[in-house]
C-alpha cells in the first residue's frame, strides 16, 4: 500500500492526474472505472484542462465503480457530474463512455452493466479485471456504493449488485467486492478533514475499522494507493 499525502485537494488531484498519465504512456490503452461524489471535481476538471492534450482519450474506456439509480440529467447523478466536469470537455469518443443507465429498473441494470463490463474486459480469477480504479470514501467508511450495512456486497460472486443508501433508502448500481479488488489499481482519492478519523482508524487497522468497507479494499495483486490531502491525513501519524 502507498499513501500519498499532498497539501491540498488540487495538490492531491494533480498527483492522482500524474499517476493516471504515467500508467496511460506505459500502457496505452485502459479500463478505468470512475468514483463519484464531489471529491472527483477537482480531478476531472484537471483532466478536462492542463492533461486534456496529454491523453489520447480515444484509447480509454471509462465506466463507473457506482452510480445512482437516478436519470443522467438528476442532479444526483454521478454521469451527470463527470460529464460537466470532464466528458463534455475532452474528445472521447461516446462509444467509449460507458455509463450505469439510472435511469433503468436497478435489478436489469445491474445484469446489463455487469454483463457489459464482462464482455468488455479481461478476467482474472473469474472476475473483469480493470486497470485503474478510482474510489473515494464516505464519512461512514463506505466505499464505491458498497455501505457498511451492506458490507457483505463485498463478496458477491456478480460484478455488480443493488445497493441502498443507508439514510435516504436511494437505490445504486455499484461494484462488488471482488472485482474492486481485482483491478490492477485501485486509487483512492480522499480529502476533506471530516474522513481524518476514519483514515486513521483504517491506517492503524483499528478494529472499529473493520466494519468499514474501504478498508476491505486492497487488490490481490494489484496496487492500492491513497491520494489524500493534509487535512484528511491530520489524524494519521505515519509510523
Ligand atoms: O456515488 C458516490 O457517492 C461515490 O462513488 C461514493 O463512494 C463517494 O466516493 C463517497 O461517498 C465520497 O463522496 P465525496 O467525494 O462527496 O466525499
Amino acid at each position: 500500500m502507498q499513501i500519498n499525502i499532498c497539501e491540498n485537494p488540487v495538490a492531491t488531484a494533480k498527483a492522482f492526474a500524474e499517476y493516471m498519465l504515467a500508467w496511460h504512456k506505459q500502457h496505452g490503452a485502459m479500463n478505468v472505472a470512475l468514483s463519484g461524489g464531489s471529491t472527483p471535481k477537482i480531478l476531472f476538471d484537471l483532466l478536462a484542462t492542463d492533461y486534456a492534450a496529454a491523453f489520447d482519450w480515444t484509447k480509454i474506456n471509462l465506466y463507473w465503480g457506482d452510480e445512482r439509480c437516478v436519470a443522467p440529467t438528476d442532479s444526483d447523478s454521478n454521469y451527470k457530474m463527470t460529464n460537466e466536469h470532464l466528458l463534455a470537455k475532452v474528445n472521447i469518443p461516446e462509444g467509449n463512455i460507458h455509463r450505469v443507465l439510472g435511469e433503468n429498473d436497478p435489478e436489469q441494470e445491474v445484469i446489463r452493466y455487469g454483463q457489459l463490463i464482462e464482455q468488455n474486459l479481461p478476467k482474472k480469477d473469474g472476475n473483469p479485471v480493470f486497470d485503474i480504479i478510482i474510489l473515494g470514501m464516505g464519512t461512514d467508511g463506505h466505499t464505491a456504493s458498497i455501505f457498511p450495512h451492506e458490507i457483505e456486497l463485498l463478496d458477491s460472486a456478480k460484478t455488480c449488485e443493488v445497493a441502498n443508501h443507508p439514510e435516504t433508502g436511494q437505490k445504486r448500481v455499484t461494484l462488488t467486492g471482488p472485482v474492486l479488488n481485482q483491478a490492477r489499481s485501485v486509487c483512492f482519492l480522499v480529502t476533506g478533514d471530516n474522513k481524518k478519523e476514519k483514515i486513521k482508524q483504517i491506517f492503524e487497522e483499528q478494529d472499529v475499522a473493520k466494519s468499514y468497507p474501504a478498508y476491505h479494499i486492497n487488490p490481490k495483486e494489484g496496487e492500492l494507493i491513497w491520494f489524500l490531502d493534509e487535512a484528511a491525513a491530520s489524524s494519521y501519524k505515519k509510523p
